[in-house]
């Protein structure tokens, strides 16, 4: 059996915001992952996006498959994807379906797929909703972020991370299946995320786990509990470049746990032609960049290539 990871709470309607951004710092240094209350997204609504992405996910495959993943939107079935790409494993036992950004951009907004609005009516707006409450809530926290790392609070606006930036809104489900003896099948095998910040929401069921230090072996792997009405958010690959480390991007993963999950995944990421670059506050000559600037898009399409294997 595995601990309990106990994560800081993060209140983003507090008014004290400068005690806030230190709480975040702290809680990124610590463990990279923290839990979100009074965030701005309605109970009702975050039921009604579970429950649409539950009746998607119960359509035959065949159907599904007609939305199948373009321009990294759209659905992938079952063990489509291996988000741990040194592992030799047939992939994870869930299926996704991805709705990019749904504002601002006509050009990326019209490459979103959608469901046909006869068999469900009230799905794109459902999901476009959520999409963009989840993207006022997330930049509402980036500002936070910049807060925390001693930079003014529109840093990010200003190297033009926010400039439409890319939110895409990952829908799991996880079928629930143990696998077999000889293989181990994971619900969603052990990563980081790519971008800035996640923002994670799920239906209770446990399962999800993080690894605080990725550097020791063997890994210890500590569950994380469900919080009602909380996000769980945690800090990305490109937050931890920008931060040269201190932020920490943490390793996490899905255990099956014998019963059915559902669960959805908010990645805010910098806008493609954002440069993400060591902010000067986190170096030092003893304490030199660990990694060179990398444009976003390149960054970001070099680690959907190994998920995917394309
Ligand atoms: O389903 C979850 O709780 C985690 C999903 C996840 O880590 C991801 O989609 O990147
Ligand atoms: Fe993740």
């Amino acid at each position: 059996m595995a601990e309990t990871v106990e994560l800081p709470i993060i209140d983003l309607s507090s008014p004290d915001r400068i005690s806030t951004a230190k709480s975040i710092r702290q809680a990124c240094v610590d463990y990279g992952f923290f839990y979100l209350v009074n965030h701005g997204v309605e109970g009702q609504l975050l039921s009604k996006v579970l429950e649409e992405s539950k009746k998607f996910f119960s359509l035959p495959l065949k159907e599904k498959m007609k939305l199948s993943r373009k321009h990294h939107r759209g659905y992938t079935p079952l063990y489509a994807e291996n988000l741990d790409p040194l592992s030799r494993s047939k992939g994870d036992s869930k299926e996704t379906f991805y709705v990019g950004p749904v504002e601002g951009d006509m050009a990326q907004t019209n490459l979103n797929q959608w469901p046909s609005q006869e068999i469900f009516p009230s799905w794109r707006f459902t999901m476009e909703s959520y999409h963009k409450k989840l993207m006022s809530a997330g930049k509402k926290l980036i500002y936070l972020i910049a807060m925390a790392l001693n930079l003014d609070e529109d840093y990010f606006e200003k190297v033009g991370a926010l400039d439409t930036p890319s939110g895409f809104l990952r829908l799991l489900h996880y079928p629930g299946e143990l696998g077999c003896f000889n293989e181990q099948i994971y619900g969603a095998s052990e990563h980081s995320d790519y971008g800035m910040i996640t923002l994670l929401a799920s239906d209770g069921v446990p399962g999800l786990q993080v690894c605080r230090d990725k550097f020791n072996q063997p890994r210890l792997w500590e569950d994380v509990l469900h919080i009602n009405g909380a996000f769980i958010v945690n800090v990305g690959d490109m937050m931890e470049r920008w931060t040269n480390c201190l932020f920490r991007s943490t390793l996490h993963r899905v255990m099956p746990v014998g019963q059915e999950r559902y669960s959805l995944a908010f990645f805010l990421d910098p806008n493609p032609d954002c440069v993400v670059e060591c902010l000067e506050s986190c170096c030092s000559p003893s304490c030199p960049a660990r990694f060179p600037p990398i444009r976003s898009g390149a960054y970001l399409e070099e680690r959907f290539k190994l998920t995917y294997g394309e």
